[in-house]
């Protein structure tokens, strides 16, 4: 069902979303809104069709040029072909971004950034209030304890495990919070006197090394504060003390939690982690947000025997040691994550009959639902500096950053919003943004806010962009490659020389392992001391875990010490081995990897709508993957089809045998149903199979289009069953 709406037919439930739900005490009427937003769509979507289509002729380009140069390729000569055609830019002078009324969370606190699917609102609120977390619940629950010698996590407490976490903590308090002597672990009682922290450590009492760490109470002063509070290099963390509470009673202060500042921003996202096909999907995203931005998203729903009902948690409340009283938020500052330019959606068609550029209507309404917070309707504050934090992904080189920044000034008139309301996060994550990013930071100078490597996209663009040159090296071992880390010193390099440091994140990309946490802490910590004050979480626990590192390494620091560099050159060599001969054992390792990735991913996809998932790899690692790593693992197997590494027989047989193993995987679901044997009928089977045998034609090899059809297509056919 579809309303007519001036010349936009606009699909009845994103109709009857916006007016009565989004549009509510926005100072905006629905009329104006309408014809507004009528006007934009015609203002701006040729620009963006216009802006597609550049990215089409240059792929043609550079796949003719890479034809005819397979044989004989020079670096000098590619150079100087992307420059001719564009691709290289003109690089602009130096410059430094003005933004404006960014909150400290973004300027002050180096912290990790957590991503959520915002589709799924049990999720979204759990990483909304993922500010704060258990340290304890955090080592307890993951791998950093080894699962050995009696410290097995089992069904219920176990204290051998119990010990040692607390003896993790308190190390880590050591580090943090140092005392003029002694340690944590030989606490005996905290207590605060005339506004001084005391520690007792059996006969003796100590106080902190640095006594302004300590910053105020919870609960009742003196012998037995609840909660202590302290900051160390910009994040808040609490020592809680209960002696009523199970562990607090063994513990001898009485300890019962070391509790973190855990996910200092999160990405609510509405583009690779989601599964939003039509008018329907797009109103439950849209839903979601705004009840984060008005406060009212609430989730009820059953885990072990309790039913439990989720909202935002409020602000923490403190005394400082001299009594007066102050909050710190209680919820991560949340940004949208809008999608790219690329799609379109028939929740509203055109003047034309055309569906609009999804793009330009996520730009609306997410900022509409996000007035709500800079109005201070909700019940909660999301930004205290009055902004509006999207970021947005996919973006190829400095013109589309400048639509970009164009569309969101016209937002801004649209919803009577301050100019620079709308914050811009930039992706660096296409080899055309990724080599001219200083050129692209230059067109949201006011308004930008971060920069991430997204380094999944961008290996999908490296593929995809040389898919004619030759066969790619296998997909492990990109991280280690040249271009790789020559984008990621160069982003943090061109940040820095913007003027990132203290005004803006330079943010590095996911640990896409979610239960590999010790793992994540031998490593994670690399990205900091690359220059990053920001690096991305699949979870509330990684968040949390991930929160140490920036204790550790004072990454303001760091970014003082980073000088000017030069990586273009490096940047453009490119991972293609096509002198390498894989034995016929790593070839099918290789596709039999990439297919279950794959199927594991999409069939969730086109079946149940979900749009991240944790799939085992061949090694039985569990792996987020979304639509980034999926398009990295199919342009892969059609590049090494491509180039005759593998027959199509080779690659059919894989995906059917993979579909087997999908498919038992996930036996124990009552909502999956299974691809094989019946692969022509599975919808997703075919799914899979479109994204690797047409990974040629896909636009950048993007993987939307395909799973947008054939969602549909299942949709349907739920529908006519
Ligand atoms: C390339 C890119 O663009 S990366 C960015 C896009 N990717 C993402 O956003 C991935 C975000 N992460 C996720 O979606 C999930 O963590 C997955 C799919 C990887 C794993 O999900 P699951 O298998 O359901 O996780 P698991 O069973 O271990 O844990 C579930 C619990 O953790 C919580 N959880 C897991 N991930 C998140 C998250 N990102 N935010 C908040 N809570 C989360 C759930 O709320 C749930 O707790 P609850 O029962 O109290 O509600
Ligand atoms: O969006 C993140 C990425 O790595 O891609
Ligand atoms: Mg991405």
């Amino acid at each position: 069902m579809s309303e007519k709406i001036g010349n936009l037919t606009v699909e009845a439930s994103l109709y009857e979303f916006i007016n009565q739900e989004a549009l509510v005490d926005s100072g905006l009427t629905a009329e104006q809104f309408w014809a507004d937003f009528e006007r934009l769509i015609r203002d701006f979507s040729g620009r963006n069709k216009k802006l597609l289509k550049k990215r089409e002729e240059i792929q043609e380009k550079i796949d003719q040029w890479n034809r005819d140069n397979q044989d004989d390729y020079f670096q000098e000569a590619y150079e100087a072909f992307l420059k001719e055609i564009g691709y290289l830019e003109k690089e602009v002078d130096d410059f430094e971004i003005t933004t404006e009324n960014v909150d400290p969370e973004i300027t002050a606190q180096p912290g990790p950034q957590l991503v959520v699917p915002v589709k799924n609102g049990r999720y979204a609120l759990n990483a909304a209030n993922a500010r704060w977390g258990s340290l304890y619940d955090a080592l307890y629950g993951s791998d950093i304890i080894p699962e050995k010698d009696g410290a097995e996590q089992g069904t219920s407490y176990n204290p051998v495990r119990g010990d040692k976490v607390v003896a993790y903590a308190k190390r880590w308090l050591d580090e943090a919070i140092p005392l003029t002597e002694g340690s944590h672990k030989d606490a005996k009682q905290y207590k605060v006197e005339n506004g001084i922290l005391y520690v007792d450590i059996g006969g003796k009492s100590v106080t902190l090394q640095n006594a302004k760490q300590f910053l105020g109470t919870q609960g009742e002063k003196g012998d037995s504060p609840a909660a202590m509070l302290f900051k160390n290099h910009g994040l808040y963390f609490e020592i809680q003390i209960d002696a009523n509470h199970p562990i607090g009673k063994t513990d001898e202060a009485h300890v019962k939690d070391v509790y973190v500042e855990s996910a200092i921003t999160t990405i609510i996202d509405c583009e690779d982690s989601v599964a939003a096909v039509d008018a329907e999907d797009k109103v439950d995203v849209y839903r979601n947000w705004l009840g984060l931005m008005n406060g009212t998203l609430t989730k009820t729903f059953t885990k072990g025997n309790q039913t439990i009902t989720r909202k935002l948690h409020p602000d923490r409340t403190y005394s400082s040691p001299f009594g007066e009283s102050f909050t710190l938020p209680g919820r991560s500052l949340m940004f949208n994550r809008n999608v790219g330019h690329l799609m379109t959606s028939d929740a509203i068609l055109d003047e034309n009959g055309q569906p609009v550029p999804e793009g330009i209507l996520d730009a609306v309404v997410t900022s509409l639902a996000a007035k709500q917070d800079v109005l201070g309707n909700g019940n909660f504050q999301n930004s205290a500096e009055g902004s509006i934090y999207i970021v947005k992904p996919k973006m190829h080189g400095s013109e589309e950053v400048a639509f970009t920044n164009d569309l969101f000034d016209r937002v801004e008139d649209m919803l009577g919003l301050k100019r620079h309301t709308i914050k811009v996060g930039v992706m660096d994550e296409e080899r055309r943004t990724s080599l001219n990013l200083k050129n692209c930071i230059y067109e949201a100078r006011e308004r930008i806010i971060f920069i991430n490597t997204g380094f999944l996209d961008r290996t999908g663009d490296e593929i995809h962009t040389s898919m004619e040159l030759g066969p790619m090296i296998r997909k492990n071992e990109m991280k280690a490659s040249t271009w790789l880390q020559a984008y990621e010193d160069s982003n943090v390099n061109v940040g820095v020389n913007s003027g990132f440091r203290g005004k803006a994140q330079i943010g590095k990309g996911m640990w896409a392992m979610p239960k590999l946490m010790k793992d994540m802490m031998d490593k994670k910590d690399g990205q900091l001391k690359a220059g990053a004050n920001t690096a991305w979480v699949p979870s509330p626990t990684a968040a949390t875990l991930h929160a140490l590192h920036y204790h550790d390494v004072d990454v303001f620091k760091v970014q003082q010490a980073i000088t000017q560099g030069e990586y273009r050159d490096e940047m453009l060599e490119l991972p293609i081995d096509a002198t390498r001969q894989w034995s016929e054992k790593e070839i099918q390792q290789e596709l039999d990897n990439n297919a279950q990735g794959i199927l594991g991913y999409v069939v969730r996809w086109i079946d149940q709508g979900v749009g991240s998932s944790s799939v085992p790899d061949i090694d039985n690692v569990d792996l987020m993957e979304d639509r980034a790593t999926l398009r990295i693992s199919s342009q892969h197997m059609t590049n090494w089809l491509h180039h005759g590494i593998c027959s199509e027989e080779q690659v059919l047989e894989t995906l059917k045998r993979m579909a087997k193993v999908v498919d038992e995987q996930n036996a124990g679901d009552p909502n999956y149903t299974p691809m094989a044997p019946d692969y022509d009928n599975s919808v997703a089977f075919q799914a899979g199979c479109d994204l690797v045998f047409k990974g040629k034609e896909q636009p950048n090899g993007y993987t939307e289009p395909i799973l947008h059809r054939r969602r549909q297509e299942a949709k349907a056919k739920m529908v006519a069953r």
